[in-house]
């Protein structure tokens, strides 16, 4: 129901002696919204996602929907009993039954009729009516995915886990699915995890973004406040590029070679890390102020152009301009530093 939660409490997963697969990792998720679950390769994301199903145990910690215990110190719900739907990244289709049968398949109550009824009905809010007698193999990737999400959502689960669903598929595909996939998410009311590997995704589908790194949740939150304020150099990069400066608070400022920042909460003489995304970096050619930097190489990039830029100092740094911008290597440039963008953290 909208508004449960679905809450995961220091919960550690362990394949063999060292670090832990999971570890203490906490999370939320709440009925209706969606959060994405991103991280390296590696990083104990299927991990985590399979022990929310049941697939895993939890070596410790809790797992619990609506106050209900699914694991914990003595509990292990069956992956049946959870109320969970899961989408693989290989869509696991029956390959010998049609779009229409596995999407029944998983349904357990009411009369036959009903079940092909209600599984007719899933199959049309992912438009794939009209594909209902087809097998796996002749429907496309994208198809298929959409019969994986049918068939996860038939039972109306409480808990919807996507493992890499979109992986493999053509970048215009993927961001169609996407978007449909997110939006029979919301309807549903479910609380879905989407697990990727890929920020821009992760910023794409999410309310809220889980960044993991090596077993660990290191930041949770909405994904443009991730972006603006990460805690570490670690969250940061896992949501792209950055700038990082280690530098000492003078006044409450910490400074860098673009300008400095206030430090609030700092103390004086404290060393700290600024990071700095690349909107952050302004760059200015008429101005007489800022600090002066060579244009090393220019690299198309869509609708935008990626600069690498070098200080005085030597340092290479990464801006970003407009397509449309005509700077290009061997220019001499300022640049400055664009508060909004820029966050003091620990070094
Ligand atoms: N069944 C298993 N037995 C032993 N080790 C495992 C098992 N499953 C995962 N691991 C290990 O646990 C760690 C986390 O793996 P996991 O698959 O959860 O990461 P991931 O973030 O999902 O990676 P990817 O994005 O590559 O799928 C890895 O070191 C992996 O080798």
């Amino acid at each position: 129901m909208k508004g449960d939660l679905l809450e995961v409490c220091d919960a550690v997963v362990s394949f063999a002696e060292g670090r832990p697969a999971v570890d203490r990792a906490s999370l939320s998720l709440t009925c209706g919204r969606v959060t994405a679950l991103l991280g390296p390769s590696g990083s104990g994301k299927s991990s985590l996602l399979r022990a929310i199903a049941g697939l895993e145990r939890l070596e410790a910690g809790t797992v619990r929907f609506a106050g209900k215990t699914w694991s914990g110190d003595t509990v292990h719900l069956d992956p049946e009993a959870r109320r969970c739907g899961v989408v693989f990244q290989d869509y696991a289709l029956f390959p010998h039954l049609t779009a229409l049968d596995n999407v029944a398949f998983g349904l357990r109550s009411g009369s036959s009729a009903k079940r092909r009824e209600l599984a007719r009905d899933r199959l049309a809010s992912v438009e794939l009516a009209h594909k209902a007698k087809s097998y796996p193999h002749e429907l496309s990737g994208g198809e298929q995915q959409r019969v994986a999400l049918a068939r996860a959502l038939a039972p109306s689960p409480d808990v919807m886990l996507l493992d890499e669903p979109f992986s493999g598929l053509d970048r215009r595909l993927r961001a169609e699915l996407r978007e449909a996939t997110t939006h029979a998410l919301r309807e549903a009311e479910t609380a879905a995890l989407i697990v990727t590997h890929d920020a821009e995704e992760a910023m794409a589908v999410a309310d809220q973004i889980a960044l993991m790194n090596k077993g660990v949740i290191v930041q949770t939150g909405a994904p443009d406040r991730l972006y603006l304020s990460p805690v570490s150099e670690t969250a940061a990069r896992l949501l792209g590029d950055v700038e990082a400066f280690i530098t000492r608070v003078e006044s409450g400022r910490a400074s860098t070679p673009l300008g400095a920042l206030a430090a609030p909460r700092r103390d004086d003489g404290e060393q700290v890390k600024v990071l700095l995304r690349p909107e952050g970096i302004v760059i200015d050619r008429a101005s007489a102020d800022g600090a002066l930097a060579q244009v090393t190489m220019r690299q198309a990039a869509g609708g935008s152009a990626r600069l690498s830029l070098r200080l005085e100092n030597g340092r290479e740094v990464s801006a970003r301009v407009p397509v449309t911008d005509t700077i290009r290597a061997g220019d001499a440039v300022r640049l400055r530093l664009d508060e909004r963008f820029a966050v003091v953290v620990t070094a």
